[in-house]
Parts: C-alpha cells; structure tokens; sequence
C-alpha cells in the first residue's frame, strides 16, 4: 500500500445500513480497488459496544486496503481529516411514520455534525447524507458549515434511482445496463417523481416504449416512491443493504465519474436549474467527472414532469420552513 489512506467517515455505524456498509468501504468498493481507506466510527455512547463488534468483524475480514479503524462518540475526532462522510445514524422511521415527523428528531444531530465538519474535515471532503429526512438533514448540516463549498453537501436519491431501473427493467425486459438517462427530481420522500421521459431502453425513449401514462401515473411512480415504506411493511425494518449499496454507488461515481453518455441521481443544492428554488438540496439529473458534478442542463419538462417536479420542490421548500421554526438553519 503505497497511497495516504482515505479518511472515511461514517456515522450510526453500528446500525443496520452500517453493518451492510462498512465491509463494502473497506473491501474498496467504493473508491476504488487501489484505494486504501482508514474509518472512522461515530456512533452514540450507547452504540459504541456494537461498533467495537463490528471493527472485530472488520479486522476478521484482513481486508489488504483497509488501514485502520477509529471509534468515537465524539463528532470533532470523527470527522478530524475526513475526506468522505457518510451521514447515516439516526432514527429510522416505523411503521406509519412520515418523514416530516423525524425532521425535529434528526434535525438535532445534523446540526453538530455539520459544524463539527466545518471545524474539522480535509479541504476535499465530500458529504452524503443518507439519514431521513436526507435532504433536509444536508441541509442542516451545510447551514452548520459556512466554510465548506455548498455543494460538497448531498442527499441520497441513488436508491431511488436504483429501483425505478430495476422497476423499469422488469416491464421493458430490458437488462438495467441498457436503461440510462433515468431521472429522480425533488425529495427523498413519497413526493419524489421518477423521471423516464428522458430516459433510453436499449437506445429507445423508455417513455415511447412503454407507451402507457397509466402505468406511468398509476403503477411505476407510486412504486418507486412508496418502496421505502413497502420495505418497511414486509421486513419491519428500513431498508439496509440497498441502502448501503446506493450509498456506495453514489459515492463511487462521485469520485469516479458517470459514464460517456449516462447520468445519475443526486440530492444537491440547487442553483435554481429547473425553477427549484436555490439553496433546496433536491434531486437531479448529474454528471461527474474528476471528482465534481454537474447538474444536467437543457432538459425539455413536459406538464406530467413539471406538476410532479413543483409538487416535491414544494414539499422541500415546506421542510426548509420547520427546520427554520425550529432554529436549525
Ligand atoms: N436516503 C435513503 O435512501 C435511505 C434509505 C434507507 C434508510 N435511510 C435512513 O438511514 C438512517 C439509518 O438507518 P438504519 O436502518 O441504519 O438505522 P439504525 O437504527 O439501524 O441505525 C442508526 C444508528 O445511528 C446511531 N446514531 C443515532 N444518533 C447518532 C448520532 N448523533 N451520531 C452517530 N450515530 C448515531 C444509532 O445508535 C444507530 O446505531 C435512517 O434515518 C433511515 O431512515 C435512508
Ligand atoms: O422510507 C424510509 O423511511 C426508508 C428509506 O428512506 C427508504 O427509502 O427505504
């Protein structure tokens, strides 16, 4: 191992998206094959026992790129050098929860995690929020830290992304390989509206090729935006390893890049593109390249997209005003 590890941060790490996520972080599925990574641990007093488990497991595993492993409760150790953090403890929601009811639960966490970055994380670090509600929780951790670039602050939509390819695949019998230029716009929440107008089937427009606005309206949409709970439902508990898995993805073609002609989904501070208020940390179409990204300019909104675009962005510009109320930004 020739290079400086990375500095990887994760938080709620001895939960169940930590469980599912740290083996992959240290494997090297998520910077690369050639990256060394150092983790650092936070969580709360009471999960330190149960991260120290899985640090064991960890060393079990002598994963040959992983350099070391720090546990704290303590957000300023945790994030001291951070290059990547991985925002993910806090409370899931349960059964008949909506996310709104856990702005105020979280907000509070968000806030000194994000000052904690600001004090505290590498000039580079990269930020992914994937603890609900993730785009407001970026939100609040980027008001906490005004000396980090905006955008360097980003919700997780990608397993939102994931499943509408795999929702999209099953109906076209098309291999997700072949889907690109899929869309997720506006919240991480049952507002969300995944986008295949622009999206390509094996090179066809998947919108022409499913040719049916009923399935559209009334079957792919509501699927995708209610998976999180449907998971809920059938597990009784949040999804976990897909969880893990997006954050992954999000991360490594952040750092990676999109591939010539695809794009991905991003939870990231608007700068007004589309008519989403500035500042929103919402969902959109971007490119990466060396290691920053790019919202997609130029896209044509058709009257199905934009009521479903306006419709999340309201509910973002609704959650921006409580966290607000609440002081937390
Ligand atoms: N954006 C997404 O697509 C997505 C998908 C799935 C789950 N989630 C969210 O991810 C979060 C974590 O889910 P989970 O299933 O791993 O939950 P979990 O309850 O299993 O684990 C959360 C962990 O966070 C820890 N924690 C709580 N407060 C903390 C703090 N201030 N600092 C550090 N650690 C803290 C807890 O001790 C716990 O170990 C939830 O908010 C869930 O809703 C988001
Ligand atoms: O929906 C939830 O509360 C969990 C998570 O955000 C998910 O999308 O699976």
């Amino acid at each position: 191992m020739t290079r400086t590890p990375v500095n990887v941060t994760v938080t709620g790490a001895a939960g169940q998206i930590g469980y599912a996520l740290l083996f992959r972080i240290a494997s090297g599925q998520l910077l690369g094959a050639d990256v060394p990574v150092a983790l650092r641990l936070l969580e709360i007093p009471q999960g330190l026992k149960a991260a120290e488990g899985t640090a064991m497991e960890l060393d079990d595993c002598a994963f040959p790129l992983l350099s070391g492993i720090e546990i704290t409760d303590d957000p300023n150790k945790a994030f001291d050098g951070a290059n990547v953090a991985l925002l993910v403890g806090a409370r899931p929601r349960t059964k008949g929860m909506e996310r709104g009811d856990l702005l105020e639960a979280n907000g509070g966490i968000f806030k000194p995690q994000g000052k904690a970055i600001n004090d505290h994380a590498a000039d580079d670090i990269k930020v992914l929020v994937v603890g609900n509600p993730a785009n407001t929780n970026a939100l609040i951790a980027q008001a906490a830290a005004p000396d980090v670039p905006a955008e360097r602050f980003t919700a997780m939509t990608r397993l939102d992304h994931n499943r509408a390819l795999s929702q999209l695949s099953k109906r076209t019998g098309t291999p997700v390989s072949e889907i690109r230029r899929l869309t997720i716009w506006g919240n991480h929440s049952a507002t969300q509206y995944p986008d295949i107008f622009h999206a390509e089937v094996a090179g066809k427009n998947a919108a022409e090729a499913v040719n049916d606005e009923k399935w559209l309206a009334e079957e792919f949409i509501p699927t995708v935006a209610k998976r999180g709970a449907a998971i809920i439902e059938a597990r009784g508990a949040s999804s976990a390893a897909s969880a893990a898995n997006a954050a992954v993805d999000h991360i490594h073609t952040w750092v990676n890049g999109t591939p010539e002609g695809d794009w991905t989904s991003m939870g990231v501070p608007s700068d007004g593109s589309y008519g989403v208020p500035e500042g929103l940390i919402s969902s959109f179409p971007v490119t990466c390249s060396g290691g920053t990204y790019e919202i997609v300019q130029g896209l044509e909104i058709n009257e199905f997209s934009r009521a479903r675009i306006d419709a999340s962005v309201k509910e973002l510009e609704e959650e921006r005003e409580a966290v607000r109320g609440l002081g937390l930004i």
